[in-house]
């Protein structure tokens, strides 16, 4: 099955757009995970089974692994992952871009070691830096496009022939790289005009949304900008405020993040 193929069942089986981010914070963990040697792998998995019937997509952000020196943590979620919740897709965060040997090795990466369904990465390399992921047919590739974060205008906005950086990105996108469709792109949710542009230009293609949440994108205009025809077409990330959602009293990490992935998932499908 192709992570298309994937995400739309996903979409259907848990009638949902969101996307829940895996973004392992020491600091912010409960207590119990801080010191244990294991503590990121059980704190990820109880936040998955909390949320698995609510989500669209996982997406861990593998700098919060890296940093730490935790790959085999990571490693062994996204095992855990595929072994207990096989039909819901895990995008690998990691944002790489490089020539296409080095690239090739990244692809390894995300897709062998990890054994992800689709990974994130950089166009400003240009097409042959992001051919090695194309190779594997199966997998998503998600470009970074419109991202969510204020400096990402320094250079997504500037003019080139009359038109913004960005939307060059997705024609492109939509007209050479995606000939296998096996493309998505990142449109941050903290610029719904900017979303609805990229939709318009890319017809049905999958959207790899984040900035709801912690970030303050608006859900009821980013879904209005972003949805297809059909009401789909997205995966709504959400990490810091589903994964350190304890806000009440007696309430343990696990329940608050299903909370929040719940209400969060219901606001968007209010909005569909
Ligand atoms: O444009 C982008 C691209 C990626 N991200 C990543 O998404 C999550 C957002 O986390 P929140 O806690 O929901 O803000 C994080 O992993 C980023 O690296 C993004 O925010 N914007």
């Amino acid at each position: 099955m192709t992570f298309i193929n994937k995400l739309d069942a996903a979409w259907a089986a848990n009638d949902s757009l969101l996307c829940v981010g895996l973004d392992p914070d020491m600091a912010r963990l409960p207590a119990q995970f801080q010191s244990a040697p294991d503590g990121i792998y059980r704190f990820c998995t109880e936040i998955i089974d909390a949320t698995a019937d609510l989500a669209c997509a996982f997406k861990p952000q593998i700098a919060y692994f890296a940093a730490l020196g935790a790959e085999q943590q990571l490693e062994r979620i996204c095992a855990y992952l595929r072994d207990k919740h096989p039909h819901i897709p895990l995008i690998l965060d990691s944002k790489r871009g490089d020539i296409g040997a080095t690239a090739k090795q990244y692809a390894r990466e995300a897709y062998d070691r990890y054994g992800a369904d689709a990974v994130t990465v950089s166009p400003y390399m240009g097409g042959d830096s992001v051919e090695p992921y194309m190779e594997w047919t199966d997998r998503g590739v998600i470009v970074l496009c419109r991202t969510s974060n204020p400096g990402g205008s320094d250079l997504q906005f500037l003019e080139v022939n009359g038109r913004p950086l960005y939307q060059h990105v997705a024609q492109l996108v939509a007209d050479k790289w995606n000939s296998n469709g096996q493309c998505a792109l990142v449109v941050g949710a903290t610029f719904p005009e900017e979303l609805a542009q990229v939709r318009a230009i890319v017809g049905e293609m999958p959207l790899l949304v984040p900035g709801i949440g912690a970030q303050g994108g608006d859900i009821v205009a980013t879904v209005t900008a972003g949805k297809t025809t059909a009401g789909k077409g997205m995966m709504i990330n959400s990490s810091r405020a589903i994964l350190y959602a304890t806000a009440q009293a007696g309430e343990d990490f696990a329940a608050a993040a299903r909370r929040v992935a719940l209400e969060t998932r219901d606001a968007i499908n209010a909005a569909r």
